[in-house]
């Protein structure tokens, strides 16, 4: 009996440890809501996501679970190359629209990547068990406050994906159409001006170029306001590689079979 209360402490105490390894619980106190340390946390992300359009909030994983994700990530490139989409897209600032008939041929962009759909995460990985984690999706809505829930996607390839940078790949100038994206960065190319994100201040008056991006960081962004873009990986041997984590207001989101054919080239699972 005393052995069994023992090896089930055991158990708590050693998935309590796991689970706060999980993030930086001292910079990112997202297991403790009604902390001041929270609300102050709050505060100051907030004020920076509404005046800048853009929250980075660095060191957000630890070394431990970057490692553990990056790893994932690697049996997938290495496992299933062939099924992964290389994606490539011609379009304006608006990345669904490719008609170029009412445009001015210089304002069409081409975009290219490798991308890890949704179904072709495993349902046990770290990643997965981040994105559908609670005190995540709360600290989120209670930084964006447009929402009073936000719920993780229903779409089986959108819901949560992962972008790849190889060389000669980028993301070119565009808006998005929701009110934020929230991207957890997890390698960086290996040289500086590659891979980079960038984006315009109201008015278009400045680029801001994040050459302080590191992998770890969490960055939720309004791409719908403000113009932004991946440059080239040009020389970097080191990929850009980040995870797009899709939250809605909508508890039976999913993305039209238009934008999934364009963006994942297919509309249904893989198997
Ligand atoms: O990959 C990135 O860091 C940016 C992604 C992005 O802008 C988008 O998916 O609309
Ligand atoms: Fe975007």
């Amino acid at each position: 009996m005393l052995l069994r209360i023992f090896s089930t402490f055991q158990i708590v105490k050693s998935t309590f440890r796991r689970t706060h390894t999980l993030i930086n619980y001292k910079t990112y106190p997202l297991h403790d809501r009604e902390s001041n340390a929270y609300n102050q946390l709050i505060l100051n992300s907030r004020q920076e996501f509404l005046s800048t359009g853009c929250l980075y909030l660095p060191h957000f994983l630890t070394n431990e679970t970057l490692s553990t994700i990056l790893n994932e990530i690697n049996s997938i490139l290495i496992n299933s190359p062939q099924t992964l989409y290389n994606s490539y897209v011609e379009h304006t600032d608006n990345l669904y629209n490719t008609s170029n008939s009412e445009k001015n041929l210089n304002e069409i962009e081409s975009s290219g990547k490798t991308i890890i759909a949704f179904d072709q995460i495993p349902n046990e990985s770290l990643l997965r068990k981040i994105y559908s984690w609670n005190s995540l999706i709360d600290f989120i809505t209670d930084i964006i406050q447009i929402y009073p829930h936000l719920y993780p996607s229903c779409d089986e390839l959108g819901a949560l994906y992962i972008n790849i940078y190889n060389q000669s790949n980028k993301l070119s100038w565009h808006t998005d159409h929701s009110h934020f994206f929230v991207n957890l960065l997890l390698q960086q190319a290996s040289i500086s001006n590659e891979g980079m994100f960038e984006y315009k201040t109201k008015n278009n008056q400045e680029i801001i170029s994040r050459k302080d991006f590191q992998a770890g960081g969490l960055v939720l962004f309004n791409g719908r306001i403000y113009p932004h873009r991946v440059t080239e990986v040009r020389l970097s041997k080191l990929p850009r590689i980040n995870a797009i984590l899709t939250y809605d207001c909508n508890p039976d989101h999913r993305l039209t079979n238009y934008v999934l054919q364009k963006f994942f080239g297919r509309t249904v699972q893989k198997h």
